[in-house]
């Protein structure tokens, strides 16, 4: 069976709903990326410049340097090993590799939900990177579920955080724990466990501030809450998950190995992919950090959250040749 046959297969058992949202997410992406590469697989040979050439759109679409050397090494290699010749094979050959990429090992995206017990996610990362509309959207998506689920203003440096959270708390129809402005962030996660427990939720969603005065007093701030989340309830927090904007680029990889070093982080959350024509950086990040992408944004809206999906990804950016190759079986 054809790579893009399976691939076609994988995709097709979830919904179609899914599969347009990552298309249309990353049609920007896709169109500036793969039309790109698409320009390179019409050439009529496959010699050092082709190479060149791809490394250059690689890294033009944020994919960092040594994701696409790798990339492009494993290519060459495979172009020896399979005997091909003709560029035009190279276009499934590259969706193959990064599908390969992406997947990582088996598990790894699996998000940390404690069956029939409280679990608690903390959310780190700079301001507007979208952290409050993602615990929003992740609300939406556990409330759906019939989960119960609470929020903590744990951004207590900024008034304007607490109540932006206020307001997605009422458009999801879920309590959150605040305190006023300017107060300790550890009291208000101490708070929201206790009420966690007393209400009997299954899910605490925590909001941390993305700025302070500095950033040692961030990192120092952070840890803090962190304990005491992990003082009230064993092995909690079940994830530590930072919200990275995709539009900031390399940028978006410093923020990572900062946070990184201070709250040992187990998942990125990658937003505003839809807003960029560089998603490549979910391979930079993929492959560069130690920690799994667990979820993409791929708009404002609370249904886009997708839970990040290396087949459905790549599927979104060659998706019309994947459509064509099963068309011709
Ligand atoms: N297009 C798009 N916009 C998004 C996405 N996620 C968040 N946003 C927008 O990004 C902006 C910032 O999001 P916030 O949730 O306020 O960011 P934050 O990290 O909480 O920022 P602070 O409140 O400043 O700490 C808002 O306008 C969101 O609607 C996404 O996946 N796609």
């Amino acid at each position: 069976m054809s790579f893009f046959k399976k691939l076609r297969e994988s995709v097709s058992k979830t919904t179609e709903t899914v599969t347009h949202k990552f298309m249309s997410g990353l049609s920007k992406t896709s169109s500036s990326l793969v039309g790109a590469m698409d320009a390179v697989f019409t050439r009529n040979k496959i010699d050092e410049e082709l190479y060149e050439e791809l490394e250059d759109i690689l890294i033009g679409a944020d994919v960092g340097v040594d994701t696409t050397m790798e990339i492009v090494d494993r290519l060459r290699q495979e172009v020896k090993e399979r005997r091909i010749k003709d560029p035009a094979e190279l276009k499934p050959l590259m969706s193959e590799i990064l599908v390969e990429l992406l997947q990582g090992d088996d598990g790894e995206t699996v998000v940390n939900v404690q069956e029939g017990a409280l679990t608690i996610f903390l959310f780190v990362g700079v301001n507007g990177v979208g952290k409050t509309t993602t615990i929003g959207k992740l609300a939406h998506h556990y409330k759906q579920q019939g989960k119960k689920v609470l929020l903590a203003a744990g951004d207590t440096f900024r008034a304007g955080a607490i109540e932006q959270l206020e307001v997605w708390g009422e458009r999801v129809g879920v309590d959150v724990i605040r305190h006023q402005a300017g107060s300790d962030p550890a009291a208000v996660m101490y708070d929201a466990v206790q009420a966690a427990k007393a209400r009997g939720c299954d899910i605490l969603l925590c909001d941390t501030a993305g700025r302070l005065q500095n950033k040692v007093n961030l990192m120092e701030e952070l840890k803090k809450v962190h304990r005491v989340i992990g003082r009230e309830v064993p092995d909690a927090p079940h994830e530590s998950l930072l919200v990275l904007d995709a539009t900031t680029g390399q940028n978006a990889m410093q923020q990572a190995k900062m946070f990184n070093d201070a709250t040992n982080l187990t998942g990125i959350v990658l937003t505003k992919m839809d807003g960029t024509a560089k998603g490549g950086i979910a391979l930079a990040i993929r492959r560069e950090l130690e920690v799994p992408v667990k979820w993409i944004g791929l708009g404002e809206k609370m249904d886009d959250l997708q839970p990040f999906d290396a087949e459905q990804f790549v599927h979104a950016l060659f998706g019309k040749d994947i459509e064509a190759e099963v068309a011709e079986g």
